[in-house]
């Protein structure tokens, strides 16, 4: 058994400004709880960051960012690493676990412009930049006028190809832009009515070692059990379709005391099939409810779409 409470935390980031942010928001959150406790950032540069100019799924997906995260937490480098649990495989790899699901903030999608103040006001032929599929697909169906292309990097290269007029308007997350003061950019909320979010969206996730009980303990004040119920609703739907970056999927859970509601939707990527689905479900089985708005999901045809998806995903790779 480790020293309890332990003397020193590393916690192991990303450099980007928004990995930068998460960590040292929760140090500074350890530190609050525990002043004795010195706590260190550990930087470094992933894989993923230096291949942004090529698709990610093509490249090894979601976990890519995670690896060498991974690798100084092993190495005993690190403690701990911070994430966005929307950016998280599914399945981790052996020997690590999700800790903490941590408060969940603002889940919703941001319109951001300098010259039009909604999707509704932009023009036909207007480009809209996003890289998410579920973001295109829901402006392909619900805007069939407006152009999408694709649009990478981090959030500042992401604002400032906006502003150097590559974009008429890109679509992010207002958490992401909330948390690096850049909130004065939304022009406009897309409401989960408009854009449901992606399962995790708005919420930070602490990776730790597996089997490190004391530091677990150690970091249970920061879990939320909202967030962590409204999450694993999320996610049991995405593990369902086996989520990759390929399938414009949407899972937004709401939990209200003991009651969880759960909406999903699943789309092509051009936009032209989806299907929507929800269901209330008790806090305590929110797996089950995941389950259970997938089935709903899978008898309106999910699975049609699915293979439509795979084909559309063929067809551009060839
Ligand atoms: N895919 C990138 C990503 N992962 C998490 C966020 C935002 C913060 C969050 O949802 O926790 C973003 C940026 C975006 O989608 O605009």
């Amino acid at each position: 058994m480790k020293e309890f409470p332990p003397s020193k935390i590393v916690i192991v980031s990303r450099e980007s400004r928004l990995a930068m942010w998460q960590a040292e928001h929760v140090r500074d959150r350890i530190q609050a709880l525990y002043p004795q406790c010195s706590i260190s950032i550990l930087g470094t540069t992933t894989r993923g960051d230096q291949i942004l100019d090529r698709t990610l799924s093509k490249v090894g997906g979601k976990g890519l960012f995670v690896k060498e995260l991974e690798v100084a937490m092993a190495e005993g480098r690190a403690d701990l690493a911070v994430h966005c649990l929307k950016d998280m495989p599914m399945e981790l790899p052996e020997g690590f676990e999700l800790a903490v699901i941590m408060e969940r903030e603002d889940p919703r999608d941001a319109f951001v412009s300098n010259d039009y103040a909604s999707l509704d006001a932009l023009p036909a032929g207007a480009i809209v930049g996003t890289s998410s599929l579920r973001r295109q697909a829901m402006i392909a169906a619900r805007y069939p006028h407006l152009v999408v292309k694709p649009l990478r990097g981090n959030l500042d290269t992401r604002l400032s190809k906006l502003d150097r007029g590559d974009y008429a308007a890109i679509i992010l997350a207002v958490a992401g832009l909330n948390r690096l003061g850049l909130k004065q950019r939304i022009r406009f909320y897309l409401e989960p009515e408009q854009s449901l979010p992606s399962p995790g969206q708005g919420t930070l996730a602490i990776e730790i070692p597996a089997g490190r009980e004391e530091l677990r303990r150690f970091l249970a004040p920061l879990h939320d059990e909202a967030a962590a119920v409204a999450s694993a609703a999320e996610r049991s739907v995405s593990r369902i379709f086996g989520a990759s970056c390929q399938i414009p999927l949407a899972a937004y859970a709401t939990v209200d005391g003991a009651r969880v509601r759960l909406r999903a939707m699943i789309a092509t990527p051009d936009g032209s099939r989806s299907a929507a689905a929800e269901a209330e479900g008790s806090a305590d089985a929110p797996e089950a409810l995941g389950e259970q708005v997938a089935a709903l999901l899978k008898a309106k045809d999910a699975d049609a779409i699915l293979a439509a998806c795979k084909a559309q995903a063929d067809a551009e790779s060839s």
